[in-house]
């Protein structure tokens, strides 16, 4: 089992220098590097060339980089696209997706412009026809790796509010989920906007975790640590898969192949689940500098 930590995902424009210097030093599991909507018309071009040195530079550590890039629908996506490709980041982020066509393009542009056959494209999943699609758009390259909330841009198109029980968004962001673990791909949460309520983004990180997601998307170094601590597993999350290890294996010894651990049910996918906890918590462990 590979799992690799992906609680927090810090977005960042692209051609804000102090931001991409500044992320090297932070606790973030992944960083993106943004050359869509946090870049202006008129920075696009010198924000990709800053990007492109600052991979090439590198001193990201650990942490995985993935690079935004503009829709290919747009005049600055084929040039993004491209320099992607040449500059070999840890992933491209494809914004706004709306149709498994779109994969496939993106997945030949690509391979046309010589990127690495294993460089993994994640998708956004940001507009009413990109939810309703997401089933189609999971299955569509070799290439995809991952699923990422846009609730920004889904609010917008569906009118609906940013209310504490993101009630609106329930729906899309299920289907997400069930997408994404139909086609064995990863599941990021959309970011929370309001940087002074703390409270509120920590409720929203808890929900996107018993959603299902496996981290969120962030827009502030602040942000990090409670994700951190609410998409890993706790002190007593990994005690507990241990115990029901434990158990399991005791009571596979008896030729049993169903057990109780303090008074709750375990059977064969409860330790499935509990390996799982291990080899995060194993993974998160082996970030730490
Ligand atoms: C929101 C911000 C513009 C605020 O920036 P700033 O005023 O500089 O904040 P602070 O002074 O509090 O910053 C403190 C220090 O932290 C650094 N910083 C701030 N933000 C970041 C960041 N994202 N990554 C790395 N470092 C960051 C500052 O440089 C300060 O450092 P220091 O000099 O040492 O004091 C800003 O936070 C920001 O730009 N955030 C990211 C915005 C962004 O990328 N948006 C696009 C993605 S969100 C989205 O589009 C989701 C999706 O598509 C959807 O539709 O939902
Ligand atoms: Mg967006």
């Amino acid at each position: 089992m590979n799992v690799r930590p992906r609680r927090s995902v810090l977005y960042l424009p692209g051609s804000n220098p102090r931001a991409l210097e500044k992320a090297r030093t932070l606790p973030a599991d992944t960083l993106i590097l943004d050359l869509e909507d946090a870049v202006s018309p008129v920075s696009k071009d010198a924000a990709r060339a800053q990007v492109v040195e600052a991979l090439a530079l590198g001193g990201f550590g650990q942490r995985e980089v993935l690079v935004r890039v503009n829709s290919p629908s747009t005049s600055w996506g084929a040039a993004d696209i491209a320099a992607v490709a040449q500059a070999r980041p840890d992933g491209i982020v494809i914004p706004k997706v709306e149709s498994a066509e779109e994969v496939h393009s993106v997945t030949a542009a690509l391979d046309q412009a010589g990127a690495p056959a294993e460089l993994p494209i994640w998708v956004t999943a940001e507009t009413p026809r990109g939810i309703l699609r997401i089933e189609d758009i999971a299955g569509a390259s070799h290439r995809l790796a991952g699923i990422i909330m846009g609730t920004s841009d889904l609010a917008k198109d569906l009118r609906v509010r940013h209310t504490p029980d993101r009630s609106g968004f329930l729906t899309a962001l299920s289907l997400c989920v069930i997408a994404a673990r139909a086609h064995g791909l990863e599941v990021l949460d959309g970011v929370h906007l309001d940087l002074a309520d703390d409270a509120g983004f920590e409720a929203a990180c808890n929900q996107g975790r018993d959603l299902g997601f496996d981290g969120k998307t962030l827009i502030h170094p602040k942000q990090i640590e409670v994700a951190n601590r609410v998409f890993g597993p706790s002190e007593a999350e990994i005690q507990e898969a241990r115990t029901i290890i434990e158990a399991w294996e005791a009571a596979r010894q008896e030729g049993k192949g169903i057990t109780v651990v303090n008074g709750r049910l375990v059977e064969n996918l409860h330790v499935e689940i509990a390996h799982r906890t291990l080899t995060l918590a194993a993974a998160i462990e082996a970030l730490t500098p």
